[in-house]
């Protein structure tokens, strides 16, 4: 009974039940389809979190690293404000390509800026559009460290950053994995340990998406 197949069955349950059929959005998974991009956006399920934690702290300013065809992107631009922005760093210009034309066909892309590049270099040009009320972070793994240093730098009080696969299938807790993303994962977690402006849990997913998890810390 409690195989993966169930748990994606869960999934396809809560979806049924919870969010309402949007024809947008499946056309942003279509288009990214068609583009051949990898299917690694986040579920539906978690798009709705994502929008969910935007409305939950009234966020008006968002900052998202790893864009892909813009789909978390624009669960969460969905609950801005009418003045809300949400600036989405993103490696691959022809991903960024995709998101643009996805973010247009959902009616939010006056509300987003996509920056191409390596988000690493993006960061520090961030300043001035500081402080963040949320941040998501979904690209290189093995950045992880990097990213949660560089939005602490454009954070404030009560911003609440979001990590997404931390678990990747339990593979976190391989010490000697030769796997960047792994490695990065765990360098994050020990960053994270007892940090002086850092107040942190993690929690495991199942569904659609296999076994994963989510970093959520909050900035004192
Ligand atoms: C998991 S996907 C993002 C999925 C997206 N957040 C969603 O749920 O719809 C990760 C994205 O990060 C991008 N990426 C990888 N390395 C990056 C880097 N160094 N800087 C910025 N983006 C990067 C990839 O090109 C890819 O589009
Ligand atoms: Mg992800």
């Amino acid at each position: 009974m409690s195989s993966l197949e169930t748990w994606k069955k869960v999934d396809d349950y809560f979806v049924d039940q919870l969010i309402p059929e949007d024809p947008v959005m499946n056309q942003i998974l279509q288009a990214n389809k068609k583009a051949n991009l990898p299917s690694i956006d986040v579920s539906a399920t978690q798009g709705k979190l994502l929008q969910l934690f935007v409305k939950m702290k009234g966020a008006k300013n968002v900052l998202e690293i790893g864009t892909l065809g813009g789909y978390s992107s624009i669960w969460m631009a969905k609950a801005l404000p009418a003045e809300g922005h949400l600036t989405t760093l993103e490696f691959s210009p022809k991903h960024a390509e995709v998101a643009s034309k996805n973010m247009e066909t959902a009616g939010v892309k006056d509300k987003i800026e996509i920056i191409v590049g390596p988000a690493a270099e993006s960061l520090p040009t961030l300043e001035g559009r500081e402080p963040f009320d949320f941040v998501f972070i979904d690209a290189d793994k093995n950045n992880n460290p990097r990213y949660i240093k560089e939005a602490l730098k454009l954070s404030k009080s009560g911003t609440t950053i979001l990590v997404d696969n931390v678990v990747r299938d339990g593979k976190l807790l391989d010490e000697e994995s030769n796997d960047p993303s792994i490695n990065g994962i765990r360098e994050m977690f020990d960053l994270l340990k007892d940090h002086p402006r850092l107040d942190s849990t993690a929690f495991q997913t199942v569904g659609s998406k296999g076994y994963d998890g989510f970093v959520l810390a909050v900035v004192q």
